[in-house]
């Protein structure tokens, strides 16, 4: 995989100061914990080689720093900035180059995420970077389930998250988090404290009132009810904020999608056809409000039998590639029909958190990286910028 990454041509960026050049000055002092100039040269010219789906124009982009350290004789440490949380990806390159090294390299992500949107809370001062919406044109395709295992994801891959559970009508996040028995509580009487599973802030009218009374409102009390849990939630300082939509393309989902300023929206589908025509309805709307679709997540797309392996498609087959080739839309990802994902929304579990590096986690995990690094391609204007790398040797 790594194969091209390790040619020992020198980079031809100028600015770049070569590990060569820094490795002589600290070698007088430091002679024991200095970096093997070969192996920082290997690193950095992989990471200046590295080319991906989510990285088309490289991983050390303008604003990278690349910090490469020994810790002992065996483990080397980079860290270098990134434009969006990418840790999954980032792993797999150092499992790459530690086999090339034969010695450890552990590679740490430093978030540094342009918002496209950036959403002030009112009289706070915090903000939160991306608010994303995740959307359906159907109910029960998933949308629920997805926005929460997307949100533990973009976590494990580095991010500060939160969720607001827009499903008014039908509100299952504070089940889907185990926080259903919680009341949220304010300290300024002002501002509602957000509810935390995991490190993940919640915020969902079903802490608040029963769900049965909140089924029988009418759309502008839905509609303010939500601003509400959006202007009133004392947020932390968040990179993304997940919006679990109402299910359906009407007009309070219109509404949603104007008032707040969001800065792309996710469709999720099952690959059945009628799910499908729905969906494409949900795309349509954000195109009518102006807001970027990511893509499509493609759920519920297969079954895998326990006992013999087999995947059976039992919603069909490529539903969501053909939508998202029709749309002209990148589709994020396809994940499993899996009584795992139905037991932890059920019981308010997280195979994500507890498992970061298990089957299910990855699959999560790495749509995940397609969102934000889409979100990034798609709506930044820094990405396609010439790299100005500086580069550091700590001994
Ligand atoms: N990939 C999956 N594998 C197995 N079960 C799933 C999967 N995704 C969702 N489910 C299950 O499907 C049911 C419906 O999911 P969910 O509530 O997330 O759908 P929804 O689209 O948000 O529904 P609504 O539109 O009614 O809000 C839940 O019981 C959930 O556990």
């Amino acid at each position: 995989m790594f194969g091209k990454f390790f040619s020992r041509e020198p980079s031809n960026k100028s600015n770049v100061e070569t590990n060569e050049n820094m490795a002589q000055s600290t070698k007088d002092n430091s002679q024991n914990t200095l970096i093997d100039s070969d192996d920082s040269q290997v690193i950095e010219n992989a990471l200046l080689q590295y080319r991906s789906e989510r990285f088309p124009q490289g991983i050390l982009d303008q604003q990278s720093k690349l910090r490469i350290e020994k810790q002992s004789s065996n483990i080397i440490k980079v860290s270098l900035t990134v434009p969006f949380p990418c840790q999954g990806e980032l792993d797999e390159i150092a499992i790459s180059l530690s086999s090339a090294l034969s010695k450890e390299v552990v590679l740490n992500g430093l978030l540094n995420i342009m918002p496209v949107r950036q959403f002030q809370l009112t009289g706070s001062g915090q903000n939160i970077k991306n608010i994303i919406a995740v959307a359906s044109g159907k109910g029960g395709v998933g949308k629920s389930t997805t926005t929460v295992n997307l949100a533990y994801a973009l976590m494990s891959e580095g991010a500060k998250v939160g969720i607001l559970d827009a499903d008014i009508y039908g509100p299952s996040i504070p089940t889907m988090l185990g926080l259903s028995d919680e009341k949220p509580t304010s300290t300024d009487g002002k501002y509602m404290t957000p509810l935390k599973s995991h490190g993940l802030e919640a915020m969902s009218i079903g802490f608040l009132v029963d769900k049965d009374d909140a089924t029988v409102w009418r759309g502008p009390m839905a509609s303010s009810a939500f601003n509400q849990l959006l202007n009133e939630t004392a947020w932390s300082e968040l990179d993304y904020l997940l919006i679990d939509m109402p299910p359906g393309t009407g007009d309070i989902q219109l509404t949603l999608a104007q008032k707040v300023p969001v800065a792309a929206a996710v469709i999720v589908t099952t690959p059945q056809d009628i799910a499908l025509v729905d969906a494409g309805k949900g795309v349509a709307m954000f195109d009518k409000v102006k807001v970027p679709v990511l893509g499509i997540v493609e759920n519920m797309s297969y079954h895998t039998c326990e006992n013999c392996g087999h995947q059976s498609h039992i919603f069909g087959q490529a539903g969501g590639v053909k939508m998202a080739e029709h749309f002209d839309t990148h589709l994020l990802g396809q994940l499993p029909l899996n009584i795992d994902i139905r037991h932890d929304a059920d019981t308010g579990k997280s195979d994500i958190i507890e498992n970061s590096t298990g089957e299910i986690a990855q699959q999560y995990r790495k749509i995940a990286r397609n969102i934000a690094g889409q979100l990034y391609l798609q709506c930044d204007n820094n990405s396609s910028q010439t790299p100005n790398i500086e580069i550091s040797l700590i001994d």
